[in-house]
């Protein structure tokens, strides 16, 4: 039988990452979805011309490295542009996400962490929470990233309400409650089952 797969995913700044490590310290295999997608976006032969064809070439930079700052300048503004990238994109993710999760025959569960996330793919989803202002905080310092941009993002991402309807278990990365408690706890609830 396959293991099962959770998603895990958050807002910018919520901890996703760093959760994930932790489950990934625990012997939990951990798909970063945004991590393949860049990595796709530079080695994938169609994936680049389709890109190059709908925001020019200058999405690469001289040295074939995929411009990510230029692109973000571009599409963190403009909504229907970011809508295209992802509807290029996500397939060719989801294809290499499906991919990986073949091979994992034999781990407990698996992982899979993404900034977008829908229902229906996964057989649980996890949701990290933070306030935002503290998520703000945590990117300025971890990027370096204007306020402006940093709320530009937060912007085309899901509401938190949006994102506390997905969630089958909520984990919160607030300073005030211990994270590592949280993801020791349910990582033995996710085992048990
Ligand atoms: C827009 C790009 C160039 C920004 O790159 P950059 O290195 O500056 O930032 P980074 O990738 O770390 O993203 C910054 C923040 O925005 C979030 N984010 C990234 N892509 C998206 C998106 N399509 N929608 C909403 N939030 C996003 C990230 O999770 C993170 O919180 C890059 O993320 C991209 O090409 N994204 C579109 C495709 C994609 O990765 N989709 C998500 C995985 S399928
Ligand atoms: N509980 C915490 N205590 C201290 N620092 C934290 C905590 N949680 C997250 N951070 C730091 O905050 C920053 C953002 O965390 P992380 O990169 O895991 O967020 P993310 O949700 O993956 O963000 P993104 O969507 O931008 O990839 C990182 O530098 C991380 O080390």
């Amino acid at each position: 039988m396959e293991p099962r797969v959770i998603g895990i995913t958050g807002g910018i700044g919520s901890g996703k990452s760093l959760i994930s490590r932790i489950f990934s310290v625990l012997g939990i295999p951990v798909y970063v979805a945004d991590d393949r997608a860049k990595w796709l976006i530079e080695h994938d032969p169609a994936l680049r011309n389709s890109l190059t064809g709908l925001l020019g070439p200058e999405a690469y930079l001289p040295s074939g490295a995929y411009n990510r700052a230029w692109v973000a300048s571009r599409v963190f503004d403009n909504p229907a542009l970011l809508g295209e990238v992802n509807a290029r994109v996500h397939p060719r993710v989801q294809q290499d996400g499906n991919d990986w999760t073949k091979q994992h025959a034999d781990a407990p569960y698996l992982l899979y962490e993404a900034a977008i996330m829908k229902q229906g793919r996964f057989d649980k989803i996890i949701v990290v929470e933070a306030p935002e202002e503290l998520r703000i905080r945590r990117v300025k310092k971890r990027d370096g990233r204007t306020e402006d941009a940093i709320r530009s993002i937060i912007a085309r991402q899901a509401s938190p309400g949006e994102r506390s309807q997905l969630a089958d278990y909520i984990i919160h990365n607030d300073d005030h409650q211990p994270v590592l408690r949280q993801v020791l706890d349910l990582d033995a609830k996710l085992r048990s089952r």
